[in-house]
């Protein structure tokens, strides 16, 4: 009896501990948003969450109206639907909403790098120098060649055969293995067996690496939510070791031509005495950050393209106009051209093409933990208070994408939605009446917003520049359906198709 009390009291403890680490006893406090934990103790909705981002959060917000908390996986993450509230979200202060903290323990556990507090700060200070503009006009000139490399290697010297592929396949492909030759650097043409050799090269040692980032690639949702079968997280375990090698300080040392902007971030890690095997980690975020999303949005550009004649004959008539400016011409047996960053910049058709696709297609989860109490003030006057040690997120794609009111007929492509009536840049958006400063966000936005932006919307253009003036194109059928999005990348940026869709193309001249 004198052991039983005791035992009893520490079960009776333990429980109550264990059910208030499951959130059982939280409650909505006053002034706080509408609270729903969801039926299960502890995972709350994260299994809704996760098979389809988009129909939850539509679903709380018709249940809660545009502010609400949810339990997720342990966490109580409190979304902000309102887009004329975004400012508050964006512009709140670090020491109140903090990106870092998800930052870095993403990277840990889906690319292995341990960061260093400068991580920031020196991705930052490369990014401004070197993705955009003077810095901007090396990279379209390395991003150029390597296109034309491999793009006219691909078609068959009989001009007027049709080459059949996936057109996912082949965008993703191309601008992967454009965009890392760029990036990382090509085999020096003084090796032996000289410039040809070097290029072969180029082309076989970046297909090799297309292939496992794709097995990465499609593992990636599993991966970034953590709830990988063992057999997945062995896979993983292969291509983290097979990418800290493949794109490793070492084997970029090895190469011509590397971008400043890699260059220099791998140099001050260095000089801050970071270890050479955490550094290669490190050159794995790159690789992955530059190239996960500007192949599956080069398809979506294409295939919009393809789909919408109008579109298409607009843009034809663009890009053949800029290349005759410059007093350019393709022809039979001489098709290498100059296409600079400054023709680029004379395309506001294909401009707004590219801002329209990714409208449509690109949706990252702006996600920040809260640091301190905090009250969120809304733009119509509303006031909510957030607790310590939740999280808050914003999903623009659901509530600024694909808002009727912001962006009227919202599911269709529309190629000059982003054009005024004179041809200049449309930036005025409205909801409600007030102007929507955050109306497109696929590069996200504040502390989180895409460094590299410049360099992938001009990525984007290049490859269709460069289709547009090399190859007829068309889809196999014609009346093929744009596929389905597949909605368990929501939230990861770049969404990417359920299916391929198969076409054709073939040298123009
Ligand atoms: C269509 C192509 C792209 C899209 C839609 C895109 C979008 C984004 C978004 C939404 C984020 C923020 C993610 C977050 O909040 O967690 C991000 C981060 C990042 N992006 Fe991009 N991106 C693209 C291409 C690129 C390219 C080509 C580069 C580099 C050359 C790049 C470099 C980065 C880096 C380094 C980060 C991490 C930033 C950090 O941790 O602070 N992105 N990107």
């Amino acid at each position: 009896m004198g052991l039983l009390l005791p035992m009893l009291f520490t079960i009776f403890v333990a429980l109550v501990g264990g059910l208030y680490v499951l959130g059982v006893f939280r409650k909505r406090r006053p002034g706080e948003p509408p609270l729903d934990k969801g039926l299960i103790p502890w995972l709350g909705h994260v299994l809704e969450f996760r098979r389809d981002t988009f129909k939850f959060l539509e679903r709380m917000k018709k249940k809660h109206g545009d502010v609400f908390t949810v339990q997720l996986a342990g966490n109580y993450i409190t979304f902000l639907q309102d887009p004329l509230s975004f400012g508050a979200f964006v512009k709140e202060s670090r020491k109140k909403l903090d990106f870092n903290t998800f930052a870095e323990q993403m990277v840990y556990r889906v690319f292995g790098y341990v960061p260093i507090e400068e991580d920031y700060h020196i991705l930052h200070s490369s990014s401004n120098k070197h993705l955009k503009g003077e810095g901007l006009d090396v990279m379209t000139e390395a991003m150029m060649s390597n296109l034309q490399n491999l793009m006219l290697h691909s078609v068959s010297s009989d001009q007027k055969t049709w080459k059949e592929d996936g057109l996912f396949m082949y965008s993703y492909n191309i601008v992967f293995r454009a965009g890392y030759l760029a990036l990382f650097g090509n085999v020096p043409h003084k090796s032996e067996g000289g410039e040809e050799q070097a290029k072969e090269k180029d082309r076989s040692q970046s297909e090799t690496l297309f292939y496992e980032f794709r097995k990465y690639d499609q593992l990636f949702p599993n991966l970034a939510l953590g709830v990988l079968s063992p057999k997945q997280q062995w896979e993983v375990d292969r291509l983290q070791t097979f990418f800290w090698d493949a794109v490793s300080v070492q084997k970029m040392k090895a190469n011509d031509n590397i971008s400043r902007w890699v260059w220099d971030m791998h140099q001050a890690k260095e000089e801050l005495g970071v270890k050479e095997s955490n550094i290669n980690k490190y050159l794995f975020v790159l690789l992955w950050a530059s190239q996960g999303n500007t192949g599956p949005s080069s398809f979506w550009l294409l295939l919009f393209l393809l789909k919408h004649p109008e579109a298409m004959k607009a843009i034809r008539e663009e890009v053949d106009e800029v290349l005759k400016e410059t007093g350019q011409e393709v022809q039979p047996g001489c098709p290498l051209i100059n296409l600079t960053h400054e023709m680029l910049t004379k395309t506001p058709i294909l401009d707004s093409a590219v801002e329209e696709t990714l409208r449509l297609t690109a949706a990252p989860l702006l996600l920040r933990a809260v640091l301190q109490n905090m009250t969120l003030k809304m733009a119509d006057g509303r006031e909510y208070f957030i607790r310590e040690g939740d999280r808050m997120g914003i999903f623009p794609y659901e509530d600024v994408h694909l808002d009727p009111e912001i962006h009227p007929d919202p599911l269709s492509f529309k190629y000059d939605r982003f054009l005024n009536p004179d041809g200049s840049k449309k930036t005025d958006f409205y909801k409600a009446g007030k102007k929507v400063k955050f109306h497109n966000m696929p590069w996200g936005a504040g502390v989180s917003m895409c460094p590299g932006r410049f360099f992938p919307t001009n990525e984007l253009k290049q490859f269709v520049f460069l289709m547009l003036i090399y190859f007829e194109f068309e889809l196999m059928n014609p009346d093929e359906k744009i596929p389905e999005i597949d909605f368990r990348r929501c939230g990861l940026g770049s969404m990417q198709p359920v299916r391929d869709v198969q076409f054709r193309y073939r040298l123009r001249y």
